[in-house]
């Protein structure tokens, strides 16, 4: 559905522009119907502007994003299949508009042949999927609701096309305990009705918590990726350890991350690219001194 080809993504910074930043380079991976993958890495790794090229507000420098195998085209029919979802709900919202207004919009988009009374239908319906009671969200203005509150009624109006993939960025960041593992249970059930998301996060236990598969990125590049079990289970890279080792677990003593004695990636004769491990589970170069070029 979604498949990403050696996307590189070079912003051009400084007076006149005369400097650049790559961002991302050479990023390749695929979503596919009905799976969340994981899209982890630190901050400036690179993870929002992918989540961005993905819908079409910035465009990848190189490489290719097809989705159903046509490039992204950022317009009304590219939004009928893929939504994103931001850290903060609030500003996703017009103040001066009661939340009610972002059904109002799509139904003028989309719908406008739809009666009034199916359309009112239908948005109670998204509404009651994603958990929320219409009586007490519909009619208020976003400030007079809560983050959570206001995520879901984002997601409830995903559902309201057709939607067949779901960026969502760092969009539990904001929410409180509970309400975060509320939207991410939400998540797993969307994905059962053969939604694809990409979950996009900072926070490790959060992208376990769901995706089946985990792109590890660092400083814009793919260090690692699989299964999630495996990616986690057995990591292979040394900045995956690193990430891995900086989750606190419960009843269990902060360890310091395991230090890589092998690069998986030369011992297993890699020379271009990631080298595929086991089947589907991909890592990069450790950058260990003994690396050809380290
Ligand atoms: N519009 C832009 N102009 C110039 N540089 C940018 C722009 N957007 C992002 N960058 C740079 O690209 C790099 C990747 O940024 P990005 O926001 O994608 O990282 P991230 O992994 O999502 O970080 P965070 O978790 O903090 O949101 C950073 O170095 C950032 O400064």
């Amino acid at each position: 559905m979604l498949t990403l080809r050696e996307v590189t993504k070079e912003f051009r910074i400084g007076a006149f522009g005369g400097k650049s930043v790559a961002a991302v380079k050479g990023v390749s991976f695929d979503v596919v119907p009905g799976e969340v993958v994981s899209l982890i890495g630190e901050s400036g790794s690179g993870k929002s502007t992918i989540g961005r090229m993905i819908l079409g507000l910035n465009s990848a420098t190189s490489g290719s994003i097809t989705f159903d195998g046509l490039p992204v085209r950022a317009g009304k029919e590219y939004y009928r299949h893929v939504q994103g979802i931001f850290q903060d709900p609030f500003s996703s919202f017009n103040p001066v508009f009661k939340a009610d207004r972002v059904f109002a919009m799509i139904k003028e988009a989309y719908y406008p042949g739809v009666p009034a009374a199916e359309w009112g239908e239908r948005v109670e319906t998204s509404l009651r999927d994603v958990r929320l009671n219409p009586g007490q969200v519909l009619g208020r203005y976003p400030h007079q609701l809560s983050g959570g509150q206001l995520q879901r009624l984002l997601i409830a109006r995903a559902l309201l096309l057709d939607i067949k993939l779901l960026v969502a960025d760092e969009i539990t960041s904001m929410l409180d305990a509970s309400t975060r593992i509320d939207v991410l249970n939400l998540l797993a059930e969307l994905k059962t009705r053969g939604l694809g998301v990409l979950y996009i996060t900072h926070d490790l236990s959060l992208g376990t918590y769901l995706a089946e598969r985990t792109v590890v990125l660092r400083q814009g590049r793919v260090a690692e990726m699989g299964p999630t079990d495996d990616v986690f289970g057995g990591p292979l890279h040394p900045y995956t350890r690193e990430l891995l080792s900086a989750v606190p677990r419960l009843h269990e003593a902060w360890d310091d991350a395991v230090p890589v004695e092998t690069c998986a990636y030369h011992e297993g004769g890699g020379t271009g690219g990631l080298l595929e491990v086991t089947p589907g589970h991909f890592v990069s170069c450790a950058g260990l001194a003994s690396c050809p070029g380290g």
